[in-house]
């Protein structure tokens, strides 16, 4: 199967990259803020599949840039899934647990109503609206909480502000699941193969880490594992002031997604030390 990903950078791109046999088209080869160009790429390269990697990710900095980021979030996917329904080959697009606006606590099903809090939030969602419209093969793969030894990240934020400081505030009443680049990347390529042949299982999926965990354990899971002697203090949302509110439950339910694709929830834990000794490996 010949893939095109767009995206080279991002910490999925990259793990999508060392999984190899994937042609990855970075900013310079297609820039996401002209959707037209994207579509152009894809029908230029006539792959086989294709897995949108590329996004506007900085959540707060949305909130001034909605415009230019509802363009790379939102019609870009949409030029791209046109795209791949002309050529009749299946679109994989990751979306994100900020569609969700964060109430109760029970894990978010695929089909439950979504209502994003922020700019972020909204503009994947018109990707996901416009992906689904486009009328082809494809899937939305909603992930949450992306780490891995690359790009920009809590793990990375943590280990950084851990080492300078004795002492961490951190949220805690937001619960949500950490998940590992290197898994997501795996699981969009098993779904891009499935839905080459077998086109009637797409639709939106949900892929989290387990075990659901608040950001301020997750701080103290990094510290433990990274020997950093940083302490945890548990704070509520409304003392971390943000230009973007963010969802206090961001738990997904999964299930939906290894009933049909056999994919399980990876443990963060186990994926956690592998980070680590990357992160280490690269500063020595
Ligand atoms: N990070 C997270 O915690 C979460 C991410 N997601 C979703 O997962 C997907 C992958 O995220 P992740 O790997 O973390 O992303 P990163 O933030 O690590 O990387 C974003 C990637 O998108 C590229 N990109 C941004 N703007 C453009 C543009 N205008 N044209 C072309 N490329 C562009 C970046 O390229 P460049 O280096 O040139 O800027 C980079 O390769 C995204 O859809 C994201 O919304 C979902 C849940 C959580
Ligand atoms: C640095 C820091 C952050 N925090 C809080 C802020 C925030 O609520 C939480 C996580 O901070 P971040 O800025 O890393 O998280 P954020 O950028 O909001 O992460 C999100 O990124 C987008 C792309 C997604 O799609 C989401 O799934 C999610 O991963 O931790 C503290 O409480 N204390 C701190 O010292």
């Amino acid at each position: 199967m010949t893939v095109l990903v767009f995206g080279r950078t991002g910490q999925v791109a990259r793990e999508l990259a060392r999984a190899g046999g994937v042609t990855c088209l970075d900013r310079a080869a297609a820039d996401l803020a002209d959707p037209q160009a994207c579509a152009a790429a894809i029908r230029a390269i006539r792959p086989q599949a294709v897995i949108n990697a590329a996004a506007w990710t900085a959540v707060d900095a949305a909130e001034d840039h909605e415009e230019l980021a509802t363009t790379i979030n939102g019609a870009a996917p949409g030029a791209m899934a046109g795209a791949c329904a002309d050529l009749g080959i299946p679109l994989v697009h990751i979306s994100t647990d900020y569609v969700f606006a964060g109430n109760g606590t029970a894990p978010w099903r695929p089909t439950d109503p979504t209502g994003p809090l922020g700019a972020y939030g909204r503009s994947k969602l018109a990707g996901e609206r416009a992906v689904a419209a486009a009328g082809g093969t494809w899937a939305v793969l909603r992930t949450s909480w992306v780490v891995s030894a690359h790009g920009s990240n809590f793990v990375k934020t943590m280990l950084r502000l851990g080492r300078e400081r004795d002492e961490l505030r951190v949220v805690a009443d937001q619960i949500g699941g950490p998940t590992p680049a290197r898994d997501i990347a795996a699981a969009c390529l098993k779904i891009a193969e499935t839905l080459r042949v077998e086109p009637d299982k797409g639709g939106i999926y949900h892929f989290a880490g387990a075990p659901d965990v608040s950001w301020a354990d997750f701080a103290r899971a990094i510290f433990a594992q990274a020997g950093i002697a940083c302490r945890v203090t548990d704070i509520p949302s409304a003392d971390y002031p943000t230009p973007a509110r963010r969802p206090l439950n961001s738990r997904l339910d999964c299930s939906r997604t290894e009933a049909v694709f056999g994919l399980k929830r990876p443990d963060w834990r186990a994926s956690l030390r592998d980070i680590l000794t990357e992160i280490e490996e690269a500063r020595t």
